[in-house]
């Protein structure tokens, strides 16, 4: 397939803001792929890499920019000017194609197989010298390009694709394609999704085996599945009759750390974030701790891992560390051990969704007596770097005497945790799903998980400093991030140092002190209130924001939704 073919499926996506038009044009793309389908499912979204696999492409605008200077010899002046008036490096490079002076090299064709290919290969350059490998290799892909084919290449290798197709886009296209269309087709997809978190394998799978071979893809050890998330009670007795089964709830502590699902396969022990990023290398305590207790061959756990204050670990009242705490261990990469012993972690479990079967259909609490099953004893041991590993306390109660859980409520607060979680005990588990058999009880108004998506310079004191953050939620519908109001307090002079930092590494265009970013940081912010607004592109905004921190266990996706604002403004 040529790029060119490609190169017309954006035009049309570009070009319409239906989703029924955008699943179509994906599905007709999809039928005619062939060999590329794998291919495509990433690359009609611009993107590279399926959700589960973090890998980047270490591409930044300056050396893209580079990329496109010497692969078309145009000056750079004027490329700058195009791209400042335009905001888009993929149109500059577009025009530096056609007015570069340099020839085009007709006699190669750019296939999508070369571009796909071309630009993964860019991840895994390291070392000495890889930038400029990086550069000579996304030249030759522009000297090859037309300009359309340019602009696209540019775009997809800056990741700045925005051509508004979103997970729903691709399954309802898969279900279009190769299947009937109908609802029970796009369940099928949705469902095969979940469990393998790979549309490329959702979309091979029905195609060739139609969708009999979809029901039979399984949970497999070491690809994470997503995590079942849970809706917002809002009172203790709501929350009781919402999740009751039969006249019963269980309930248990809302632990306040990281979500974390662990996979058990013979020796080998992996960590995965929600995000499914794997976490392994930088938990090697919890590793050890899971090989001490689990004596199940095979499993995959759910469970929160938290941090607690290295003096409080060992005794019976531990205190949990904040946050922002426990996440500088998700981010270290050196001296681990050592973190590990000034931080350290115990794995709360709580759920089992596979010890050798599948049991995500099983009922919760089936689920939970398969993950006492998996483990001899659960000791927890905090010397020599061992960390602790608990299963979550857990009992019943009916609706009707809620005192039992009214105090777990208080306990797990007093104790420093979120909570209570309310659970439906007949619920299976629906990945990737907030569904109304799993609640969370918080004593807040909930504060919003927020993609900073433009910055701007302080005035006075902090004038060195990106104070004013443009905060965005997710728009799962379109994929487009949308703006939900401005953020200038709640943080330290230090914390702004560090997001300055971070946010200028992503800064794509400028307008005086105004700066663009990349969409990566994700942070948690508390506010009084949601109004409706037009200033911003949700058509909310949010009252007196307040910084709460940065949640890099998120990614710009796993933002708090505009549909969830929406629910959030009618709530109130
Ligand atoms: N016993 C428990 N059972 C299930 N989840 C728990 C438990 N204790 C803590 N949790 C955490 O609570 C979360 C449930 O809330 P939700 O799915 O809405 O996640 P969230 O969007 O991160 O919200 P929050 O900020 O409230 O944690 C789970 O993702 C998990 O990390």
């Amino acid at each position: 397939m040529e790029h060119t073919a490609l190169v017309d499926v954006y035009d049309r996506l570009s070009s319409t803001s239906s989703n029924n038009e955008k699943r179509d044009v994906v599905a007709e793309a999809f039928a005619e792929s062939d060999a590329h389908l794998w291919r495509l499912v990433v690359l009609v979204r611009g993107r590279l890499f399926p959700a589960h696999d973090r890998r980047e492409l270490g591409v930044s605008s300056r050396l893209t920019l580079e990329a496109v200077l010497t692969a078309t010899g145009a000056p750079e002046d004027e490329v700058r000017e195009r791209w400042r008036q335009t905001g888009d490096l993929g149109d500059a490079a577009a025009w530096a194609v056609e007015n570069g002076g340099q020839q085009t090299l007709f006699s190669e064709t750019l296939t999508v197989g070369r571009v796909h290919d071309g630009l993964r290969e860019l991840a895994d350059f390291e070392g000495d010298g890889s930038q400029g490998r990086r550069v000579d290799a996304l030249a030759g892909l522009v000297s090859v390009a037309t300009p359309d084919e340019a602009r696209y290449v540019v775009r997809t290798a800056l990741g700045h694709m925005r051509v508004g197709v979103g997970e729903g886009t691709i399954r309802d296209a898969i279900a279009v394609a190769f299947l009937d269309g109908g609802d029970d087709a796009v369940s099928a997809v949705e469902r095969a999704y979940q469990v393998t978190n790979d549309f490329a394998v959702v979309a091979e799978t029905a195609r060739d085996g139609g969708r009999d071979a979809l029901a039979e893809l399984d949970v497999e050890l070491f690809r994470p599945i997503q995590s079942m998330l849970a809706e917002k009670a809002e009172s203790l007795a709501e929350g009781l009759a919402d999740a009751a089964a039969d006249g019963r709830v269980r309930y248990e502590y809302k632990y306040d750390g990281i979500r974390i699902q662990v996979h058990v396969g013979g020796d080998d022990v992996r960590l995965f974030t929600r995000r499914l990023e794997d976490v392994t290398a930088q938990f090697p305590d919890v590793v050890r701790a899971m090989e001490r207790g689990v004596t199940a061959e095979n499993a995959i756990f759910d469970g929160e891992l938290v941090g607690y204050t290295p003096e409080t670990i060992a005794g019976d009242d531990r205190t949990p560390v904040v946050f922002q705490e426990l996440s500088r261990r998700v981010k270290r990469e050196s001296d681990v051990e050592a973190t590990s012993r000034e931080i350290p972690v115990v794995v709360h479990l709580f759920d089992c969704l596979y010890d050798g079967e599948t049991l995500l259909d099983d009922p919760a609490a089936e689920r939970y007596e398969r993950l006492v099953a998996a483990f001899d004893s659960v000791e927890p041991e905090f010397d020599d770097g061992v960390a602790g590993l608990e299963l979550a306390t857990t009992a019943t109660v009916s609706p009707d005497d809620p005192d039992p859980a009214a105090a777990l409520y208080e306990e797990a607060l007093e104790r420093g945790h979120e909570g209570l979680m309310l659970k439906n005990p007949d619920a299976t588990y629906q990945p990737g799903r907030r569904v109304g058999r799993l609640l969370k009880l918080k004593p807040t108004m909930e504060p919003l998980d927020v993609v900073v998506v433009r910055a701007k310079y302080s005035e006075g004191r902090r004038s060195e400093l990106l104070g004013r953050l443009y905060l965005a939620c997710y728009d799962a519908q379109s994929d487009e991030l949308r703006e939900v109001g401005r953020l200038s307090t709640g943080y330290t002079d230090d914390e702004l140092r560090a997001l300055t930092d971070r946010l200028e590494s992503l800064a794509t265009t400028r307008d005086g002190r105004l700066v663009e970013v990349d969409p990566e940081v994700v942070l948690e912010v508390e506010y009084e209130e949601i109004q409706s607004s037009t200033e911003y592109d949700s058509g909310y905004a949010l009252r007196f924001p307040r910084f709460l921190g940065v949640r890099e266990d998120l990614g710009p996706a796993d933002a708090d939704t505009l549909e969830r604002v929406d629910s959030l403004f009618d709530a109130q």
